[in-house]
């Protein structure tokens, strides 16, 4: 680990219940606590967008400038990087341009917000996350695809492609076009990104169980045994050559059900990612309220430590109401665990209390009413 990445100021501009503020930081942890509705979340919801995407909300741009604001709003941060000093700047313009998210790095307009990978990686953990494991499977292939993303940033692209050419396969079928050439082209190119994308998922998985299998097992936060399911499940492990050679056949022979059904009934958007508790073998989403949430944390921190492994460098952590459903003992192991990751985390809670075993280990921020109280 070269440095400790971390927000050393941040400053927004109309965003959410915010008109203008600034909060001076130092590597040290923030706790944020306040009232419910007091702007913790949102401040949160600002420090997430300083990595691609649409944020722990994943808001509509929109909603995020403050209502009644004429203009669009502004992020901005003064950090010290995985490269170094960096300023970053982001946010939207008012008018026909809100819907457009600006970005610049140092003063310069960056082509892309992939570009913030170079500086940080930020990670979150939200109790809207709470239901992943009783939930639907969109949100368990949400989620796992944000893992990938972290450490792969082709993935989000891979992703979209293969949605588009379904839509196009799917339009195909429902116009009746039965062409062979024109749809095994389509298809042929679903085989190639859909196994890239379950094989990207794959990878993910096998790196994290690596992960948890080197870590004390008899930590807090329970580990998790993960798989995949629903896609290519017995094949995965063949050649990528053959996985795609399969799935183009699969897709072939499932014109006319696909056709009847409307959409495309096989491929990596129906796979689920199965979570099970490992020490008790159960599945997660027959494990307790607290259980999940340990579940979970164990989770996000493996993946934590994963990206400050590949990257040589801790992610920002974004934890929104963490003690909420953990134990005393559990709260200090998450501090502890989070300490020995290095980097900076964010949490918030509306109680300080839960918080006082971090000591002077964190810098204690009050909110309220769109005001921060350093
Ligand atoms: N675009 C916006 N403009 C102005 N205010 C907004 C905007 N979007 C959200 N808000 C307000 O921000 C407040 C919510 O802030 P936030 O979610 O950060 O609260 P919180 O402190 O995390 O509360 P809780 O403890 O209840 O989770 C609400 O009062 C909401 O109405």
């Amino acid at each position: 680990m070269t440095h400790r990445v971390f927000l050393r100021e941040l400053k927004l501009t109309d965003f959410r219940n915010y008109a203008r503020v600034s909060l001076p930081l130092d590597s040290r942890h923030v706790v944020l606590t306040g009232e419910n509705g007091a702007g913790k979340t949102n401040l949160m919801e600002a420090v997430s967008f300083l990595s691609p995407g649409r944020g722990l909300r994943r808001a509509a741009l929109a909603d995020v400038a403050r209502v009644g604001a004429a203009g669009g709003f502004a992020v901005f941060a003064d950090l010290e990087g995985m490269e170094g000093d960096v300023e970053i700047g982001t946010g939207t313009d008012g008018g026909d341009d809100a819907l457009v998210r600006r970005l610049r790095i140092n003063g310069t307009a960056a082509k892309s917000v992939d570009e913030l990978t170079d500086h940080l990686r930020v990670l979150w953990l939200t109790p809207a996350m709470d239901g992943l494991f009783t939930g639907p499977s969109a949100d368990r292939r949400r989620f796992l695809d944000r893992l990938v993303l972290s450490l792969d940033p082709a993935h989000g692209r891979r992703a979209s492609d293969f949605e588009r050419a379904m839509r196009g396969r799917n339009r195909l079928l429902a116009e009746g076009r039965f062409d062979p050439a024109w749809l095994g082209g389509v298809e042929r190119q679903m085989a190639s990104l859909g196994v890239a994308m379950a094989l990207a998922r794959q990878e993910m998985l096998g790196l994290l169980t690596a992960l948890v299998d080197a870590q004390d097992l008899s930590s807090a936060f329970p580990s998790a045994s993960l798989a995949l399911s629903g896609f290519l499940d017995d094949e995965i492990a063949a050649p990528a050559i053959d996985l795609e050679d399969r799935y183009a056949a699969i897709l072939a022979e499932g014109r006319y059900r696909d056709a009847a059904a409307g959409r495309t009934l096989e491929g990596p958007h129906r796979s689920d990612l199965l979570v099970r508790h490992r020490e008790k073998n159960m599945e997660a989403e027959r494990c307790s309220t607290g259980e999940q949430k340990a579940l979970l944390v164990g989770l996000v921190l493996a993946h934590a430590r994963l990206v400050a492994n590949m990257t040589g460098h801790a992610p920002i952590l974004l934890l929104d109401e963490i003690a909420a459903h953990l134990d005393e003992g559990r709260r200090a192991a998450l501090f502890d665990r989070i300490d020995a990751l290095g980097g900076q985390a964010f949490m918030t809670g509306t109680d300080k209390s839960m918080f006082s075993a971090l000591g002077d280990r964190a810098r204690f921020v009050t909110v309220s009413d769109g005001h921060l109280n350093v």
